[in-house]
């Protein structure tokens, strides 16, 4: 049994400021995901981290930057969020083991992306848990562009033919125009209008980017927030499916 789970950047940091955690998120996370480490790929966002230096220097998944000093203000601080997340991990006795995107990913012209997942994947049948997270990924045409933690989450999916998939964020789930949670989403067109009237968050796309990136995937997705985290990993449905 795999399970791919994201942890949201507007989860595991303060996305209002510059390189900050919220060590509180963070730790209730690295509490439950410790517990449910068997079989798991973790994967976090951006947030504060990412985010503000992508922003900072107007590099986005579609538009690239070929100053490497750019690129690497978002890769070190990516990693700077990633050796946090493994360290937490590994105090609660996870064998948690990082992976950078920036190394081994790359896009084509038309932004296709592709990355090796047998290190992943071996990873795995060794009993580690893989932590990976939203980076730089070389862009034929563009440098460097960024990659999403939700586009790596997909990928993996695919790669590692998941059963589950999680993406635990900061709310209890995808929500309508009354903010109420919305149990399951089969269509974007259903959809389109609460998430359209939202603003996006970040340079990737915020909630719609994730719904419809998500119904791309075989495997039933669930989208919720940090209440719900263990019983996700525990097997229970959480927040909303999208399928
Ligand atoms: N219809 C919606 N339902 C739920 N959240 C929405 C909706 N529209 C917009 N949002 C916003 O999307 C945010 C979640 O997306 P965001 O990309 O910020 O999360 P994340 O994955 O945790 O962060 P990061 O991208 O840094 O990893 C929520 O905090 C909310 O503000
Ligand atoms: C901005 C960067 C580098 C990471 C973006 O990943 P996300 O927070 O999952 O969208």
């Amino acid at each position: 049994m795999t399970t791919v789970l994201k942890l949201g950047g507007s989860l595991v940091t303060e996305k209002d400021r510059p390189e900050t955690l919220d060590g509180r998120a963070l730790d209730a996370a690295a509490d439950a995901v410790a517990d449910h480490a068997d079989g798991l790929v973790l994967v976090h966002g951006g947030g504060s981290f990412g985010h503000h230096h992508a922003d900072e220097r107007g590099v986005t998944t579609t538009e690239g930057t070929h100053d490497p000093a750019a690129v690497m203000a978002v890769h070190t601080a990516m990693k700077t969020l990633n050796g946090l997340v493994v360290s937490r991990l590994h105090d609660r006795g996870a064998p948690a083991l990082p992976v950078h995107p920036l190394s081994a990913a790359a896009r084509d012209a038309d932004g296709s992306l592709s990355m090796p997942t047998r290190q992943v994947e071996t990873m795995l049948g060794e009993g580690f848990l893989p932590v990976l997270h939203g980076d730089g990924v070389a862009h034929a045409g563009e440098g460097v562009t960024v990659l999403s933690g939700d586009e790596l989450v997909v990928h993996l999916a695919r790669g590692l033919d998941a059963d589950r998939v999680g993406l635990c964020s900061t709310v209890s789930g995808v929500l309508d125009a009354d903010g109420e949670v919305i149990p399951e989403i089969r269509d974007f067109d259903d959809v389109a209008d609460a998430l359209g009237a939202s603003n996006a968050t970040d340079v990737t796309g915020g909630m719609a980017g994730k719904v419809r990136q998500l119904l791309e995937l075989d495997a039933p997705a669930h989208v919720f927030g940090p209440d719900a985290l263990a019983a996700f990993l525990a097997g229970a449905d959480a927040g909303t499916r999208v399928e």
